[in-house]
């Protein structure tokens, strides 16, 4: 295809979203207008599905849940009006308690303001709250500068903790769980509340928390008397949840303008119920990552924001993808092994990375680049008649077409700025095609029947550590002697290696043989 006809192209296919300033453009991507008959079948039953679940469907099968996200920012659309009155009030109470935490009203134990926010949560108890932080924050803007804690990994609690400093005891902790039983955030949780303990502090006056009614979250925050508590609903996703408390408290207490971020995905949510796919940018999107992969995720998504405010953007997509795509099962319990793989930074960063291979190497992606009009910052000029801004979005345009002239296919998403509506709308963007495509592939977007093998399996390997850890005595034993003592005798390389862990943290003694089965474990 000449310039030209690209330029035809273009004028053509490009789908727009006036309201929110957000296009999409597919000229790039393989496809012609048989493709799009012969998906219109399809689509036409994945937008019937996606009407379904707005009114209320159990569009979540084996969990026998309803899949909600889209009344959070159209609370009138909820099914019943208890559902849209306690999604109202929700948010007002999350307004409330920001404001009062603002003002003062609400303060710390021994400081006048709280300055600081510390949330803890994982997965989708903290991807969302990350993005919309790092993209709408920052110096000026944050009315409480937020800091994160997604994992159990003591050392990166404790520079988080470092981090805060002197400043904890005007730090607000967030705690985040849907379930209220998950153990990264508990273990995050525990370890904070031991550092507020060990500075004098009480706890619960510097907490609150965002959890499923009557979790155990729930239950410890009610017990000690805790700041705040805003529900989670068993009808809204962890990955689909940025728009409910999970990202509302958050965000408000550090300042952003969520509002405008549910009105900007209200919108979006308003463009992409259109049953007509040239005029919807979430069907158009889904129909080329169907035609794009075959339908059976052949090819990966790489996520190109050409803006540093949308560095987290790929990493929530991930999940948001991933987790709602990668399914062993179709819904009629075939066998399908679907999933489409995201992954990505941000340009023109990643050019100086891996758009080598991108650009020369094996062709197993498309490319999903967002395009940012407004530059801020300060327009600078680095050259006669050239900023900073207008290299980012040549760099853009050029790899996009170097990467074209050699087969490679791209969608461009153009947004006008990166306020709390587009941020809004790109998640609402997404978070439909994501459903529209799970239908055209027919699997179940709203479980993750995959995450709990390995979280039995960790419980597994706890319970191991626990029974070798008491059989470990003065007289040195290998793995397999003790695998074999505690009853266990086909777990001795489990044995081997939580011995190991526990001996590089002082809580075992280890001596080396010439190979592990070998080597020797001690009390320490
Ligand atoms: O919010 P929580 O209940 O703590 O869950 C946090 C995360 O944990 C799980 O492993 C799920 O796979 C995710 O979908 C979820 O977002």
């Amino acid at each position: 295809m000449n310039a030209q006809e690209l330029w035809k192209r273009y004028q053509r296919t490009l789908c727009q979203v006036a309201s929110v300033g957000v296009s999409l453009d597919v000229s790039r991507m393989a496809f012609d207008d048989a493709d799009l008959e012969r998906m219109k079948p399809a689509l036409d039953r994945a937008f019937a599905a996606m009407d379904e679940l707005e009114k209320g469907a159990i569009a979540n099968p084996d969990e026998n849940r309803m899949v909600g996200h889209y009344w959070l920012r159209a609370p009138e659309l909820a099914p019943t009006s208890d559902l849209t009155d306690e999604i109202a009030r929700t948010l007002a109470a999350a307004v409330d308690f920001a404001a009062q935490v603002h003002s003062g009203a609400i303060k710390p134990q021994r400081k006048p303001r709280f300055t600081r926010m510390l949330s803890i949560g994982i997965g989708g108890s903290a991807l969302g709250p990350m993005f919309v932080a790092d993209a709408l924050g920052g110096p000026g803007i944050d009315k409480l500068q937020p800091h994160f804690i997604d994992n159990t990994d003591p050392d990166g609690i404790a520079r988080e903790v470092a981090r805060l400093g002197a400043n904890l005891d005007e730090t607000l902790v967030v705690v985040m769980s849907k379930s209220g039983g998950t153990p990264e955030t508990r273990n995050g949780m525990l370890v904070i509340a031991e550092a507020y303990r060990a500075a004098g502090l009480d706890f619960a006056k510097h907490a609150a928390a965002v959890t499923g009614d009557g979790s155990k979250l729930d239950q410890a925050a009610v017990k000690e008397g805790w700041l705040a508590r805003f529900p989670m609903w068993d009808w809204v996703g962890g990955r689909t949840s940025e728009t409910s408390a999970v990202g509302l408290v958050p965000g408000l207490l550090q300042g952003l303008d969520m509002t405008a971020l549910l009105e900007g995905a209200a919108d979006m949510d308003k463009a992409t119920r259109a049953h007509d796919a040239a005029k919807n940018p979430a069907a158009l999107l889904a129909l080329m990552w169907f035609l794009a992969t075959d339908g059976k995720g052949r090819k990966d998504m790489v996520v190109l924001p050409y803006k540093d405010r949308l560095l987290l953007f790929s990493r929530y997509l991930q999940q948001l993808v991933m987790e709602s795509l990668g399914k062993r099962l179709d819904l009629d319990g075939n066998r399908v092994d679907q999933g489409i793989s995201v992954y990505g930074n941000k340009g023109s960063t990643d050019q100086h990375a891996y758009v080598q291979q991108l650009r020369d190497g094996v062709n197993n992606f498309f490319l999903t680049f967002v395009r940012v009009l407004e530059d801020g910052g300060d327009g600078v000029e680095v050259e006669p008649g050239a900023t900073p801004g207008d290299y980012l979005h040549g760099f853009l345009l050029g790899t996009r077409e170097a990467l074209f002239a050699n087969d490679r296919q791209s969608v461009t998403i153009t947004v006008t700025r990166v306020d709390a509506r587009t941020v809004g709308a790109l998640i609402a963007l997404f978070e439909r095609a994501v459903g529209l495509y799970a239908s055209l592939v027919n699997v179940n977007a709203y479980h993750q029947p995959g995450v709990e093998a390995g979280k039995k399996a960790a419980a597994e390997v706890l319970a191991i550590q626990d029974k070798a850890a008491s059989a470990l005595s003065a007289t040195p034993h290998t793995a397999d002697q003790i695998a074999a003592a505690v009853g266990a005798p086909e777990a001795a390389e489990a044995v081997y290696l939580v011995l190991e862990h526990l001996a590089a943290n002082g809580r075992a003694r280890v001596t080396p043989g010439e190979h592990p089965g070998a080597t020797t474990f001690q009390a320490p």
